[in-house]
């Protein structure tokens, strides 16, 4: 080998080496930019799919190279698992989450129909209403699980429902509502929900199914071209409502009812369109309705209307491929929307939930259904609620609180009055407890229609709530003025302790005072025209409490609510507006006049028989809810409700006014309260008409004056008045401290003195039974006695010395005879007893048979001596000499006197003689 070709192969050598040595450096870089491409287009691959969206990207066609080239495995599993951890949460309870919260209990607002359709519903409100219905079945579809959960949407007095459809996803929409309404419907009991339905397209047609609600007036399907018609409606029902229920305080009827069950039922109004918006008057007004519909109990259901609402609403929308979106749960969430119900049993169904409603309404009207357990549940702070009587099977309430104060219910006799007054009486009682409603209850009927209510001879049960009943108070008007005067004082005691708590009302004052008791009150008086029957003292001063109660009672929780026959006569009451339009709350029974606005409202005459006009609008037209009223007075009805109300509470019997009755001494509360030990001892007279029935007293303090006389021709009236004044006294000292001079000076007393004789020596007292040969001795005896005390001869001090003349005047002519000696008359006598005896503890208590009999033994024009009278059969104009003026206005009536106190009145007062018999105890 030349060297040139050894040189040459070392050249070659060394080019192979550096080939070798280049091409391994190439072959390095290469690989490096190979695999940088590879992590590149995996990275790039990683941010599409997330990018993307996983679920999006899975089936993206332009992906699906790359979602299958093994190369990107790894990358899409950490994507896969990411996700997945993702909705771990979601995947493990969610779903299962929303199925609990959708389902409610037994309620058709979740379960499927094989458990509901066709049974009409029971629930009335109390318990609740459901706040989702169910729509159909929801998905994620970007969940790595397809869990299907239930969906459902917010509807009743929550928010309206608007559906939007395609073309071809119409039908879905009618299956839709009709699945909504059919839930609806047959949740609550019949009649609670009334449907409406408007089509833009059909005149009949949408919601076949539903039909058979309509002859139970349950369904109104309303003509295409007067969508106006049933919007005006829908406006009208959301105004009446808001005027007649929406009071005290209440904004939506959901928190009424939160009180108790729904009393007024929800109009659904289902609106169909088509797509187009509506006319710019209809649109405005279906916006009005929706924003103020849902408090009022109003629910629209749109469907195929564009439409934006300033109110709840929950939009559905359903797309072309028959799944839905609502806004409920967003858009991630597919819908598909339930199945139509079974075709022919949706019209069965209907017609059940109708004829249970007809049934209902047949049935619903006894006087039972007006005071169904159970019983005093309903808290009174804002109002008293009672139903009354029905409207096509429905309640129909009788409300009394701020806002509707005092009712006036008119009617001609034998119109059913009374009845309604039980009937009112006995559902507000049913509803109430005592401590949350009290009773006055003021009867001027002759008769006794109000005595059921007061623990009688053959039924001893009494109503818990009453604490006043008043019967056979014709000829007592006072008895009228004395309760409306207990209600003034009762306002003003309530008002003060409002303003001890800075509040102004009685719901307020309840919520300040937890622990105090302030039921509210209402007061009936039937036929209270009696009351300014006659232009006298009476009628001024019951006009007057009237205006004070009727105008300040609203607010302290004291309600009135007078019944007449004959409203129209009752001038006073009529001339009087401030009274007048208190009484908002106005009742008519058949034929009443002038109890609703006149003219205008006449629905009075057209009343059918056993049926009231209830108007809580001061009578005018718009607030006519006419009512059937359930017999509630013949056995069998309130009685038996007050029976079983008795059996519950029986602790306080009311106090009871009879005008029929004496009041028997021995029972009178201020008699048995009376017991020795006070030096000015009190007598009791008789009883004064009050409320609380308190006794007519006298205190016989040692001071001039200190005499009683009566005054009148009955001896039975003055005899009542003479044995309950010393009966009185004698329970006041210890036996044998005083002495009592019984004067019988007519026969017919005899029985009387001696009735009273037997009493006080029973009780241990010197008593003296004198007849006419004793009474000169009596008197010379005691005025000596009494001018040795004046004289201050008297060896030993002044001792109770009691006088008990009977018939004075039939000893006149016997006492006018002048000793013969001294030249001093019994009439002398007697004239020093009655003026210095009482100072010296020496009472007169003396029965004269005329006011010229009285004066003829009393000084020539001066009467002061007798401090105290009781007249009875006597004129006003004849007693003017020995009391005030107002005595000029009292014409005398049996049983019944007239009694004034020098010392203590400033008018007088009507007393009842007691019963002084003890054996008829
Ligand atoms: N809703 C009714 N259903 C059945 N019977 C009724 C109804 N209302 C009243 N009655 C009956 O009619 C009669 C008269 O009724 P009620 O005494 O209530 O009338 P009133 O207007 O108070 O009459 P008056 O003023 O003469 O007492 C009673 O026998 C009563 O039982």
């Amino acid at each position: 080998m030349s060297r040139r070709d050894d040189r040459r192969k070392k050249v070659e050598e060394a080019f192979a080496e550096f080939r070798v040595a280049v091409s391994a450096a190439l072959g390095a870089v290469s690989r490096e930019h190979r695999l940088l491409a590879e992590e590149r287009a995996q990275d790039m691959f990683e941010l599409i799919v997330r990018g993307e969206g996983v679920d999006k990207a899975l089936n993206d066609p332009v992906l699906q190279p790359a979602l299958q080239n093994p190369r990107f495995r790894e990358r899409l599993l950490g994507v896969l698992r990411d996700r997945e951890h993702a909705f771990r949460e979601w995947t493990d309870n969610g779903p299962s989450r929303l199925a609990r919260l959708v389902e409610v209990a037994n309620s058709p607002a979740s379960l499927p129909h094989e458990d509901w359709l066709g049974k009409p519903g029971h629930h009335d409100g109390s318990e609740g209403v459901p706040e989702l219905w169910r729509v159909g079945t929801g998905v994620v579809p970007s969940a790595p699980e397809q869990q299907p959960f239930p969906v459902a949407v917010p509807l009743l007095d929550h928010s309206h429902l608007h559906v939007m459809s395609t073309v071809d996803t119409r039908s879905t929409a009618d299956t839709l509502v009709e699945n909504l309404l059919l839930r609806v419907l047959s949740h609550f009991q019949p009649g609670l929900v009334h449907v409406h339905v408007w089509d833009v397209n059909q005149l009949t047609g949408s919601l076949p199914g539903l039909y058979p609600l309509t002859r139970a007036g349950l369904l109104t399907v309303h003509d295409p071209s007067r969508l106006q018609e049933m919007l005006d409606e829908l406006s009208d029902h959301i105004r009446r409502v808001h005027t007649k229920v929406l009071v005290d305080g209440h904004l939506t009827l959901h928190s009424v009812s939160n009180e108790g069950r729904r009393t007024e039922p929800w109009h659904v109004a289902v609106l169909f369109g088509n797509r187009q918006p509506l006319r710019e008057e209809h649109q405005q007004q279906l916006q009005r309705v929706a924003r103020n519909g849902l408090a009022s109990g109003v629910q629209l259901f749109i469907v195929d209307i564009p439409i934006t609402v300033n109110s709840p609403v929950e939009t559905i929308r359903l797309h072309d491929n028959g799944t839905a979106a609502c806004t409920m749960t967003g858009k991630h969430v597919t819908v598909t929307i339930d199945p139509a119900l079974p075709r022919a049993k949706v019209p069965r169904a209907c017609a059940a939930i109708a004829e249970k409603r007809e049934e209902r309404r047949n049935r619903m009207g006894a006087f039972a259904d007006l005071t169904r357990e159970p019983h005093w549940t309903e808290n009174a702070a804002t109002c008293v609620l009672a139903p009354v009587g029905f409207d096509d099977g429905e309640p129909v309430c009788v409300r009394l609180g701020d806002t509707s104060p005092h009712a006036l219910i008119g009617g001609p006799s034998g119109s059913g009055k009374t009845n309604f007054l039980y009937a009112m009486l006995g559902s507000l009682a049913a509803r109430y407890s005592p401590d949350e409603l009290e009773l006055y209850l003021l009867d001027f009927k002759e008769g006794v229609s109000f005595a059921q209510f007061a623990p009688g001879l053959k039924d001893k049960s009494w109503l818990p709530h009453a604490r006043l009943v008043g019967v056979n108070v014709n000829t007592d008007r006072e008895f009228g003025v004395a309760l409306l005067k207990f209600l003034a004082d009762e306002m003003r005691r309530r008002a003060d302790a409002a303003k001890r708590h800075e509040v102004t009302k009685l719901e307020q004052l309840r919520e300040e005072d937890p622990e105090g008791r302030w039921p509210r009150i209402v007061a009936v008086i039937d036929e209270f025209q009696y009351l300014f029957g006659e232009r006298d003292q009476v009628t001024a001063q019951a006009t007057q409490l009237l205006e004070d109660v009727a105008r300040r009672g609203r607010s302290q929780g004291i309600h009135l609510v007078l019944s007449s026959q004959d409203v129209a006569g009752i001038e006073g009451f009529w001339g009087k507006s401030a009274i007048f339009e208190q009484f908002t709350v106005r009742i008519a029974l058949p034929k009443a006049r002038r109890v609703l606005a006149e003219p205008g409202n006449d629905a009075a005459v057209e009343l059918p028989r056993w049926h009231a006009v209830i108007n809580h609008d001061s009578g005018v037209k718009p607030g006519n809810e006419i009512a059937r009223i359930p017999d509630s007075t013949t056995k069998g009805t309130f009685d038996l409700l007050q029976n079983v109300l008795w059996n519950r509470d029986h602790s306080k019997p009311p106090s009871l006014f009879d005008g029929s009755r004496t009041p028997l001494l021995d029972e009178l509360p201020d008699f048995l309260d009376l017991g020795p030990g006070d030096p000015n001892p009190t007598i009791l007279l008789g009883q004064v008409i009050d409320v609380a029935g308190s006794a007519a007293k006298v205190r016989l303090a040692r001071t001039p004056g200190r005499n009683i006389a009566v005054i009148g021709s009955v001896v039975e009236d003055a005899a009542a008045v003479l044995g309950g004044a010393a009966a009185s006294l004698g329970r006041q000292h210890e036996p044998g401290e005083a002495t009592f001079s019984l004067c019988c000076l007519v026969d017919e007393a005899l029985p009387n003195a001696r009735h009273l004789e037997k009493r006080l020596v029973a009780a241990g007292h010197t008593v003296n039974l004198i007849r006419v040969d004793g009474v000169r001795e009596l008197l010379d005896d005691t005025a000596r006695q009494i001018n040795s005390f004046i004289t201050g001869t008297a060896e030993t001090p002044p001792k109770p010395h009691y006088l008990v003349l009977y018939a004075v005047d039939a000893a006149h002519t016997l006492l006018e005879q002048k000793d013969p000696t001294t030249r001093a008359s019994g009439v002398d006598s007697l004239r020093t007893v009655l003026k210095h005896g009482p100072e010296n503890r020496t009472h007169v208590l003396g029965w004269w048979r005329g006011v010229q009999r009285l004066k003829s033994s009393l000084s020539p024009g001066v009467y002061d001596d007798i401090g105290a009278w009781v007249a009875f059969d006597v004129q006003g104009k004849e007693l003017l000499s020995l009391g005030p003026e107002q005595v000029m206005a009292w014409s005398p009536r049996p049983q019944r006197g007239l009694f004034f106190d020098r010392f203590e009145h400033s008018r007088p007062q009507v007393v009842i003689p007691f019963d002084t018999r003890e054996e008829v105890l």
